[in-house]
């Protein structure tokens, strides 16, 4: 009997079949994880690919894929989405998001970016860690970014945008338009160089720089990152099997000797800078004095030169691009409104005046309307579009009865969001002002929200102001012909990259 059905059954042709149809199974098994829960959710088109695929394979800009999904879910606080085939809750409604980073904070530490350190040693930086080991060292390098710090790093900054002014300087005298994200790309750079390295980078002078060639390498947008930005997410034992790296060898044995000669350097010679290395040497050398007996290794983490290394490599990636993209934007936004680049140069001048022409610490924190600028670029042009959150423990929604289960994913679309006419009357238009008014919370995240905040963020905004200072008291830009505008985003991007770049005519001031 057996063999009469295997007969007819089992041609190859059948068999086949089978096989295809167990993987199909296997494909979509986790497909109505959301209509289980009865969350409204969006149902894949293909096995395997979720509804993210267009991002991942770079056929479509992180935002517009995220405002599709916003817009699906109208009228709802938050619906179901998959990433591949892992289910991941999108969240819309601002006082969930305030809840997941703030209230709630202790059921969402972790972003879920799962490392190999063996595959990148470079891995074990505060964006990455998780848990007690995440929570211990953000304590340990807060201070680093204390007022007094960066107050120590102002005249650094001051000294990098007078080089700013300089190299564009040239451009004006030859007639040149600039493409501002690179520029400011070498600005930050050296300001990195400067403030985390406490080296001369040299990125605006020479155009053979090593940092700014390191820097394009590591946000080159490409479509093999982003695939294993999403691997790594969702398959990690496999980009690990396969030693996809996140970082190249080159990359990473750049900064790992360039940092192990500069603290060997001071060490021996007894230098001293005011910079993010020797804050983080400094800790080391306190740690090394008190020992941490009894505590488990996963309940801290200890500076040593491995975990130096690694987070001066995170300022640096975290730091330099987000900034100069934001420069960027906000000289796009600013040469599209020439009305707002005169009020803004009077404020700067009347500001000024008061501190007897001098740009101190003191006079840019003075500023409002520069923030209210820098405000109103992020919230149209966030370099980091969504924030994501893995639950750390079982979540009831507020005010249902749905159960999240530990490890659900959690993605808030900071661009639609910061877009939704709801909160944003006419987001469209470039309105400095709307900042004078309060902002309703769980809205405006450019830096996201409560204790995983960008750490960096108020390096961020005075390395800004000082360079826009800078760069308002000397030209007037205006935007180029060979700007693509509206600006049309590259999908292959991480961040927010405009295609074409920003290309703007500048024009001495006096
Ligand atoms: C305009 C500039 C910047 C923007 C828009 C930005 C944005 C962000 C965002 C959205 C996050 C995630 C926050 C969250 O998950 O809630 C973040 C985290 C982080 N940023 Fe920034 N950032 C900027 C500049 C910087 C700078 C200059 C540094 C360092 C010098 C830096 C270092 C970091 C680090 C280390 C984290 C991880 C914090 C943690 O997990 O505890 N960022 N940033």
């Amino acid at each position: 009997m057996w063999w009469v059905l295997s007969q007819y059954f089992l041609t190859p042709l059948s068999l086949l079949g089978l096989v295809a149809l167990l993987i199909y199974y296997y494909g979509t098994n986790t497909y109505n994880y959301w209509k289980k829960k009865g969350v409204p959710y969006i149902k894949p088109k293909f096995p395997f690919l979720g509804n993210t695929y267009e991002v991942v394979f770079s056929l479509k800009a992180v935002i517009d894929k995220q405002l599709e999904f916003y817009n699906h879910f109208d009228g709802q606080r938050f619906g179901g989405i998959f990433s591949f085939k892992a289910p991941i809750l999108f969240i819309k409604d601002p006082e969930l998001v305030e809840s997941v980073l703030i209230k709630d904070f202790t059921s969402f530490y972790n972003r879920g970016m799962k490392v190999d350190l063996k595959l990148d040693p470079l891995s074990a930086h505060l964006v990455n860690l998780e848990d007690k080991q995440w929570k211990s060292l953000r304590q340990k390098l807060t201070p680093t970014f204390s007022s007094g710090k960066l107050k120590g790093m102002h005249q650094q900054l001051v000294d990098c945008s007078e080089a700013l002014v300089e190299y564009i300087c040239n451009h004006v005298e030859k007639s040149e338009p600039i493409e501002a994200r690179e520029v400011m790309a070498k600005f930050s750079t050296d300001v990195i160089g400067s403030c985390a390295f406490g080296l001369n980078t040299n990125a605006l002078k020479d155009p053979d720089s090593e940092f700014r060639k390191m820097g394009k390498k590591i946000f080159q947008p490409s479509f093999k990152t982003r695939l294993r930005f999403a691997m790594r997410v969702q398959y990690p034992q496999l980009v690990s099997l396969l030693r996809w790296k996140g970082i190249s060898e080159t990359l990473q044995k750049f900064f790992t000797s360039l940092l192990n000669t500069t603290m060997e350097f001071r060490e021996k010679n007894n230098v001293f800078r005011n910079d993010f290395v020797q804050l983080l040497m400094e800790l080391k050398k306190q740690e090394s004095e008190k020992k941490i007996n009894g505590v488990p290794e996963t309940d801290h983490i200890i500076i040593d030169d491995s975990v130096i290394v690694s987070n001066a490599f995170v300022f640096f990636v975290a730091g330099f691009e987000t900034t100069a993209s934001t420069l960027g934007f906000c000289l796009y936004e600013l040469s599209l409104h020439q009305d707002v680049q005169e009020q803004a140069y009077q404020h700067i001048l009347s500001v000024l005046k008061k501190h007897g022409g001098e740009i101190t610490y003191d006079a840019v924190k003075e500023m409002t309307f520069l923030n209210q600028i820098f405000a109103e670029t992020l919230r149209m042009h966030p370099p980091a579009s969504e924030l994501r959150r893995i639950v750390t423990k079982d979540y009831l929604i507020p005010g249902t009865k749905l159960m999240l289960p530990k490890d659900s994913r959690i993605l808030i679309p900071v661009h639609s969001l910061q877009n939704d006419p709801k909160y944003f009357p006419e987001p469209e238009k470039f309105k400095p002002e709307r900042f004078s008014a309060d902002i309703r919370k769980g809205t405006y995240l450019p830096f996201g929200d409560g204790p995983r905040i960008c750490i960096g963020r108020r390096f961020a905004k005075m390395e800004m102001h000082v360079a826009m200072v800078k760069l308002l008291l000397n030209y007037k830009f205006s935007l180029n012909s060979k700007t693509i505008s509206p600006l049309i985003y590259n999908p292959a991007a991480f961040l927010l990259v405009p295609v074409g770049g920003i290309w703007l005519d500048v024009q001495k001031r006096i």
